[in-house]
């Protein structure tokens, strides 16, 4: 399950200052554009009851981030009715594992202690959106024809819960449940049945679109739209029951396609998936009804997003974290995006920053067609060489990392390939003098290697251009327990300064202890001392604190 926490405190000014000045020496020498300013310490919250702990500043509308200062860690929250769930499927459902005060996960406190222990100085906590955040659903579908049950499984067992009701649900995603059980009593759908392997629908996916700019701004997000992708248990479009599948398709859009007064379908895509496994999709997907091109504004980019490729669940929060990342990346930096699904980060930083080379690496073969059409639509200056690479990036790492000024990793949750944390670790220890002489740019491995799996938005490689190496590392969680891991072992090499952390609250309510992964994301951000001199210093700044 999806899980929600982070955070923002002040620390103790022994452990801030010499931080600081290490990171300035850093930049200076480096010779970086200008760097975004370090994050506020100080936070607003929009809960009208605050923690104590907690300093409330100002109420910000529902959707705005929450600001806190943590003088301290909270031992004992007081709860929060303001920022409580309500929600009627809570002891139930196995979705949200906490009630109350949704803006300030019980994660929060470790983090601090973590980030503290590590000499992060400040560390930012975005709350985001408390209910009606998730954009994005898998739901089983079990039960009967007349009495559908589309939820997710109890705990522990495979009991479908219904949760027509769900506040973590954009309202559009629950309007659309109600509409597929409709068709489905009328219809006679049958759910499938996993004991026996019989029935017809298994999952669906719902896919919430807030993208129409034909809305002002501020309506954009509850008139959301919602692609359903129907699982049918059934080989392809070519099997006997495709009748019936086309028809509960038709069923939906005829009910909420835009033709009705309120228009809730964006589109249908039907799944086929025969499999006794646990896997949801099968391989084999067809476009029914509705457009088949499914486009969100996230990061300053227009995002297309098929419904076979990774998406995130939290529109809203996604954004804030994209914005937030841009400001790290200096102008005209070369970009590696590692686990790129389809390749939004790179292609917000490559539209924003301007970048000169963005190279998006992916396992997933899905996602190529959505990564084409997003850089479809993107300005990008003719030298800008913007690619997308099938490829897993635990094998031959340092491909990736060579050549690339900043490195974006945002891995499954349970982080990073020990390869590819290896080949981090030896990159910010190889010699930048003796890498520029040796390495040239016709030799790059993945221009070689990658060429058919790639693809090349516009631009050319610089032919003669030395490739640079990286000095800053932005990791991209959803997997606590595995960060601490390799951030950790990233730290103990002596390679990496962890400088920066920002938490954004992409799953709240959903956190159900420390020891489960894909809380809320964060960024955190590394940056390489390149020279040895500073990483001295840096050493020595630390030794100063133990
Ligand atoms: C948390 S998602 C992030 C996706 C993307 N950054 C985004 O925000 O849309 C992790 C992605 O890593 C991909 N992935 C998992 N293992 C991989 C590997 N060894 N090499 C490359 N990609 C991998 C998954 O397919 C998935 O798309």
């Amino acid at each position: 399950m999806d899980i929600g926490k982070s955070i923002s405190p002040c620390f103790p000014p022994r452990a801030v200052q010499p931080q600081l000045k290490l990171m300035a020496a850093v930049v200076s020498l480096l010779s970086l554009p200008a760097r975004a300013p370090p994050p506020s310490l100080t936070f607003v919250t929009r809960c009208t009851t605050a923690p104590s702990t907690i300093t409330r500043l100002s109420r910000q509308p529902a959707s705005a981030p929450i600001l806190l200062t943590h003088e301290e860690p909270k031992t004992n929250p007081i709860k929060s009715s303001s920022c409580e769930l309500h929600c009627r499927h809570f002891e139930s459902c196995s979705g949200c594992t906490h009630e109350y005060n949704l803006h300030q996960p019980p994660i929060l406190d470790e983090a601090i202690r973590f980030f503290k222990s590590t000499g992060v100085s400040n560390f930012t906590f975005d709350t985001c959106r408390l209910w009606g955040w998730r954009c994005r659903a898998k739901l089983a579908v079990r039960g009967s024809s007349m009495k559908p049950l589309i939820g997710l499984y109890e705990e522990g067992t495979h009991n479908v819960v219904d949760i027509p009701e769900c506040k973590a649900h954009h309202p559009s995603i629950n309007a659309a449940v109600d509409l597929l059980k409709q068709g489905m009593a009328e219809l006679n759908i049958e759910p499938y049945d996993e004991d026996e392997g019989t029935g017809e629908l298994r999952y669906v996916q719902m896919a919430v679109t807030t993208y129409n700019t034909s809305l002002p701004a501020s309506e954009r997000y509850k008139n959301g739209k919602v692609q359903v992708a129907l699982v049918w248990n059934d080989r392809s479009e070519n099997s006997t029951s495709f009748a019936k599948l086309n028809a509960l398709a038709t069923y939906m859009w005829r009910k909420g396609g835009p033709r009705r007064e309120l228009h809730l379908i964006h589109s249908v895509w039907a799944n086929f998936q025969t499999s006794t496994s646990n896997v949801i999709f099968g391989n084999r997907w067809r476009h029914l009804l509705g457009e088949s091109d499914f486009w969100e504004h996230v990061g300053g980019i227009d995002v297309s997003i098929a419904p076979s490729s990774f998406g995130q669940a939290n529109t809203r929060a996604f954004d804030s974290l994209l914005r937030k990342l841009q400001k790290y990346v200096p102008y005209g930096a070369s970009v590696v995006d590692l686990y790129a699904g389809a390749g939004v980060i790179g292609l917000s930083l490559a539209a924003t920053r301007k970048c000169r080379s963005v190279k998006c690496v992916e396992v997933n073969k899905e996602a190529k067609h959505s990564f084409e059409k997003t850089a479809s639509r993107l300005q990008i200056d003719e030298e800008s060489s913007i690619s997308w690479h099938q490829a897993d990036t635990s094998k031959e790492p340092h491909t990736w990392l060579l050549g690339s000024d900043v490195v974006v990793v945002d891995p499954p949750r349970k982080g990073l390939d020990p390869s590819l944390l290896g080949a981090l670790q030896s990159v910010a220890f190889m010699k930048r003098n003796s890498s520029e002489k040796k390495v040239k740019m016709e030799k790059r491995p993945w221009v070689l290697r990658e060429r058919e799996t790639s693809v090349q938005t516009n631009g050319q490689m610089a032919q003669d251009e030395a490739p640079s190496l990286p000095q800053t590392l932005i990791y991209i969680s959803c997997g606590w327990d595995s960060f601490k891991k390799d951030c950790k072992s990233l730290l103990s090499s002596k390679a990496w300064e962890l400088t920066k952390v920002h938490g954004f609250n992409f799953f709240p309510g959903t956190q159900r202890s420390l020891s489960l992964p894909s809380l809320s994301l964060y960024i955190y951000i590394f940056m390489f001392p390149l020279l040895i001199g500073i990483l001295r210093s840096w050493l020595c700044s630390r030794e100063a604190l133990e």
